[in-house]
């Protein structure tokens, strides 16, 4: 970090944490990085093969935190947000902004409970990453993030000024989000398949996957998103243009055997439709067999 620099922490050094740190590293801000398991270093590369190694070291004890950050962006999974809690109490005061990069749009929820004051942030993050064996990560995608249009927003556009990762401010975080939630939902089809968006050029799977879209579009129009008719289809079509062997990051936890973020991604739209009395006929036969992948028990 250069002097005048604001002091950034990023909590969960996993596949989008790990974009993150290396966007920022790249631009010399390297942030204070934070997660579960020790390691001296982290490591990006994108398509081109570049590597960018963030230095460490990942620190995983939160009482060795001496000084709270500016900015603390969290990538864990909306499964680990309890046990990542006791980060964001060392890291952050009053006015420090909490930039969450996580799938789903109940973000400000979730956290809500673990709150030091300062500003919470959402996001949508739109790139593909990959864990590797080797520890790596494989950034399959231009890294960008959206955020909802307010003050705080302002410096994470300041921290990723210049950077790998473009960051654009949304006036309806909504719409935008619930579009990206229904992409979200839609790849839960591949943990039932265990199967890659390859899957989706089967005329049998665009048509279910087609049919489930549509359940999730009347719900998110009722949560206020502006999505029009074509959305569906728009996205059955991404999923059949994505290279064949791209997975999603719910694939990739069932395929490790770690808990799934179904609630957030799939649970949401049975439970929102119901609270609004719109039958979800899809989500009611998806989403107990996307829990018991994840929980069990069995
Ligand atoms: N991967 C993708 O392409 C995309 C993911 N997303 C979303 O981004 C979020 C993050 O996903 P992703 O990066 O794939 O997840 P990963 O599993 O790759 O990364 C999560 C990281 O958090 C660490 N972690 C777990 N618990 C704690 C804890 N208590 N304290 C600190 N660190 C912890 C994990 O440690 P350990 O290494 O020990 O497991 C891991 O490094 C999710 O909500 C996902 O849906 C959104 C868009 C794309
Ligand atoms: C790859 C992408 C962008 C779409 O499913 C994603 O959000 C994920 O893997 O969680």
């Amino acid at each position: 970090m250069t002097a005048g620099e604001p002091a950034v922490a990023v909590v969960g050094p996993g596949a989008i944490g790990t974009t993150i740190a290396a966007a920022l590293h790249e631009a010399r801000r390297t942030p204070t990085i934070c997660g579960r398991s020790a390691r001296e270093h982290l490591e990006l590369r994108d398509d081109d093969g570049a590597a960018v190694v963030v230095p460490g070291p990942v620190r995983t004890d939160p009482a060795e935190i001496g000084n709270t950050v500016d900015l603390v962006f969290v990538a864990v999974k909306s499964t680990q947000v309890e046990s990542a809690a006791p980060w964001l109490s060392a890291l952050c005061g009053p006015e420090t902004v909490v930039c969450v990069l996580q799938n789903g749009v109940e973000q400000e929820e979730l956290f809500a409970p673990y709150s030091s004051g300062g500003p919470l942030l959402p996001s949508v993050v739109w790139f593909p990453a990959q864990r590797e064996p080797d520890g790596s990560v494989w950034l399959r995608g231009e890294a960008r993030l959206t955020l909802p249009d307010t003050p705080a927003s302002g410096v994470v556009l300041a921290a990723l000024r210049g950077t790998r990762c473009a960051v654009d401010v949304a006036r309806d975080f909504t719409t935008v989000a619930w579009r990206k939630l229904l992409q979200n939902a839609v790849a839960g089809l591949m943990v039932l398949t265990g199967r890659r968006a390859g899957m989706f050029a089967r005329s049998d799977v665009a048509e279910l996957a087609l049919a489930y879209l549509r359940e999730c579009l009347e719900v998110a129009r009722a949560e206020g998103a502006s999505l029009g008719d074509e959305v569906p289809q728009a996205i059955v079509d991404e999923f059949r243009g994505y290279p064949p062997d791209l997975s999603t990051s719910i694939l990739a936890d069932r395929e490790a055997g770690r808990p799934l973020e179904w609630d957030s991604r799939n649970g949401v739209v049975l439970r929102r439709g119901r609270s609004r009395g719109i039958p979800t006929p899809i989500s009611d036969l998806v989403v107990p067999l996307l829990a018991a992948a994840g929980d069990g028990p069995g």
